[in-house]
């Protein structure tokens, strides 16, 4: 039996919602939304108690399977029930709190905070305390509270990192840290707004001070600036993931091929390949080519190669890849994964790319033996976010790797220049 409701003018809870024993749909939020949910479920967001009430950046986006359900389960990435959220009014009732994660243990709630530090002066920190940023609270006198601002998109550093560097720096003011998962919202405005009232939360009436920034000759401590490197590798040593877009037969699987010879002939780092046709027969054996089992096989490339790149490795991709939005996923998984994201473009044109028809694809294709065949029956999206483009027609591979290489070495992500060392 499906869950029935009339119309509440109350926020509804789940108990009303679902008939006993009838498991609720689940959803696993976003980084960000699942830092709101916290601050949420603590009370650090009050008066807020909910998602997408008027005006508020705090919101939550269910995909299109759940917009018509009545109660949803919010789950953490393992599936750990967190709350249950009524989709009529975004009211959010909490389950259990989050209770992983690096340094949980400095993520107190406000009621928590008014019981260990009622009285001090706090302070937020959203990036390393340099040295003058130090000396001017160790002047404050009285105890110091350091609210690390760490959720999503906030902070300088990673948010490891930077409460890292925020305890080191603490231990030299004899100063307490608590993390406060406040994410960013992508509208400065709205979110210093946010960051004020959530901040004014924890103090409750005890004073606030806002560090001025730091100049531009200020120093970290040594510890504070060892920190700081270790989170924000040179280019250089940054994990780094290489992918080539375009359509079948533009050349990305022999590009892709010759830049690994170079890589490896260099010797300075190892390489991971993720080819297109490999990984449908590996990773993403089973898949068609419809568009949602392509974005599948993207995305799991991307979460290979992001996790390649969180340990400081090397991943050439050279999938199809032809939907602007499942490639800025791969971005923006990368990216958030400490490693940088370089897009080629292969732009040969179709006729080329046909003329070649290396696997005599385009002309089954072309006779509609081969349904939803890119570049024929099924769109590709050109990039303009590629940091290479390169069309191979009339070129011999080594020309055409050379683009690739010089602009790898421009960007400072990998030098192969020199050859073999
Ligand atoms: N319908 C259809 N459309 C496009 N390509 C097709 C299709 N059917 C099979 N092939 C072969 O599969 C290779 C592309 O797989 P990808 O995994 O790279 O595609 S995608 O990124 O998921 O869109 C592609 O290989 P490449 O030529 O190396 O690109 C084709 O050989
Ligand atoms: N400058 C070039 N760069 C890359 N490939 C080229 C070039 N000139 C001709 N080709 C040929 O084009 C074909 C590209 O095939 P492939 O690399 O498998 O493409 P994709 O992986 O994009 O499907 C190969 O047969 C390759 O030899």
């Amino acid at each position: 039996m499906a869950c029935t409701l009339a119309s509440h003018h109350q926020p509804l809870r789940w108990q009303d919602a679902c008939v006993p024993n009838q498991p609720l749909p689940q959803h696993c939020p976003t980084p960000r939304e699942l830092d709101d949910l916290e601050l949420l479920t603590t009370g650090a967001l009050a008066p807020l108690v909910g998602f997408g009430h008027d005006g508020s950046p705090v919101t939550l986006s269910l995909p299109d399977g759940l917009a018509d359900t009545e109660v949803v389960e919010l789950v953490d990435p393992e599936g750990l029930p967190l709350a249950r959220v009524t989709t009529a009014t975004g009211a959010v009732e909490p389950l259990t709190h989050h209770q992983y994660g690096p340094f949980r243990r400095l993520y107190l709630t406000p009621a928590q905070v008014r019981e260990q530090y009622a009285g001090a002066t706090f302070v937020p920190v959203t990036d390393a305390l340099t040295t003058t940023q130090l000396d001017e609270l160790a002047s404050l006198g009285g105890r110091t509270v350091l609210l690390a601002l760490v959720g999503t998109g906030t902070p300088a550093l990673s948010p490891v990192a930077t409460i890292r560097a925020t305890l080191a720096a603490a231990s030299r003011i004899g100063a307490e840290v608590v993390a406060v998962p406040l994410a960013s919202h992508g509208d400065a405005e709205a979110d210093h707004a946010l960051g004020v009232q959530v901040v004014a939360t924890y103090a409750d009436g005890d004073p606030v001070h806002a560090l001025p920034e730091p100049a531009s000759d200020d120093a970290w401590p040594d510890d504070v600036a060892a920190i700081v490197e270790a989170d924000q590798p040179a280019p250089e040593d940054q994990g780094l993931v290489l992918f080539f877009t375009g359509l079948s037969g533009s050349g990305k699987s022999t590009l892709a091929r010759a830049l690994m010879d170079r890589i490896l002939e260099q010797g300075e780092r190892s390489v991971t390949s993720l080819d297109g046709d490999v990984v449908r027969r590996h990773l993403s054996a089973g898949l068609t080519f419809s568009k949602a089992d392509r974005e599948t096989n993207i995305r799991r490339i991307g979460w290979v190669a992001a996790e390649i790149s969180r340990h400081g490795g090397l991943a050439v991709c050279s999938p199809i890849a032809p939907f602007a939005e499942t490639r800025a996923q791969v971005r923006e998984m990368v990216e958030e994964a400490g490693g940088a994201f370089f897009l080629v473009h292969v732009a040969t044109p179709l006729e080329e790319c046909e003329r070649r028809d290396r696997k005599g694809l385009y002309a089954k294709a072309r006779r509609g033996e081969i349904p939803e065949f890119t570049g024929i029956s099924s769109p590709y999206e050109e990039p303009d976010d590629a940091a290479v483009v390169v069309d191979t027609t009339g070129r011999t591979i080594e020309d055409a790797l050379d683009d690739v290489i010089e602009g790898l070495r421009a960007s400072g992500h990998l030098d192969l220049a020199g050859g073999p060392g």
